[in-house]
């Protein structure tokens, strides 16, 4: 199935796959496998988020505060890697990848995505970053990816698990922190963001991928199925 990175021709489209689901669903690890073996980028959008969050925290600001939040977003400076191999985020020339999954940054982050300017700065940002990527395709992952950013996409998919699994794989990923706290922000997290958009149900024309009895090499396999078969589709095969 792996393909050439570079597009055929430098104008056509940018393929993507669009990949929405909760938190600890498997949408970050499980797109940047499923990329890899495409040949295709790989967009983390809750990583602007998180940045975001971060750079408020760093002003000291009150990510609670809307006019606080686009306050800071003015000097927002923000850079990623769509290279599933070699994954880094950057503000203002400062590497953030780690401390984005700090979880003082995850306790703030759902306040600065419920701004809507922020969402629409952002995601017109996710837009221009693919469509000037020069890459064949890009796994597109996040909260509202198949819904708001590429509801046309040709491929677009619902990660999804039980909350009790998705609860547990987050605590076994992060375990110097408390199991019990760890599931319990997460379920706030899911609690504050589904007030912003709908990640819990499939819109129309997405196809569910529902990973609590599958383990990781499956759920990428089942993903990937989904691709091949709706591309298959497309082109008639
Ligand atoms: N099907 C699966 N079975 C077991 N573990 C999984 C599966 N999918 C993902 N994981 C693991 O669960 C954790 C959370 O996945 P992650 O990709 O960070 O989720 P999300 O981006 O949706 O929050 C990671 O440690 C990942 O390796
Ligand atoms: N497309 C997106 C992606 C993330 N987000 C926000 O960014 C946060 C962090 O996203 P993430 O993808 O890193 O979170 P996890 O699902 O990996 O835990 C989420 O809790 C949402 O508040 C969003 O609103 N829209």
């Amino acid at each position: 199935m792996t393909e050439p990175l570079t597009k055929p021709s430098a104008d056509a489209p940018v393929l993507v796959v669009a990949i929405d689901g909760p938190a600890g669903s498997g949408k970050s690890s499980v797109s940047k496998a499923a990329a890899t073996r495409l040949g295709f980028g790989f967009l983390d959008t809750g990583a602007a988020y998180r940045a975001l969050a971060w750079h408020a925290l760093e002003h000291g600001s009150d990510t609670s505060d809307a006019t606080a939040v686009l306050e800071v977003f003015g000097d927002f400076d923000y850079a990623i890697s769509l290279d599933p191999a070699d994954r880094w985020v950057r503000v203002g020339g400062t590497d953030v990848t780690s401390a984005i999954r700090e979880p003082r940054v995850t306790d703030a982050v759902s306040g600065v995505a419920r701004v809507p300017a922020v969402r629409q700065a952002v995601n017109d940002l996710f837009r221009r970053l693919v469509a000037s990527s020069g890459l064949r395709g890009v796994v597109v992952e996040g909260r509202d990816i198949t819904t708001v950013v590429y509801p046309d996409a040709p491929v677009r998919i619902l990660l999804t698990a039980a909350p009790e699994v998705r609860a547990a794989r987050r605590s076994a990923e992060l375990t110097s922190q408390d199991a019990a706290a760890v599931a319990a922000a997460l379920h706030k997290r899911d609690a504050a963001d589904s007030t912003v958009v709908d990640f819990l149900s499939a819109a129309p024309g997405v196809e569910v991928v529902d990973s609590t009895h599958l383990d990781f090499e499956q759920t990428v396999d089942a993903v990937l199925h989904v691709v091949d078969s709706t591309m298959g589709a497309r082109d008639g095969r």
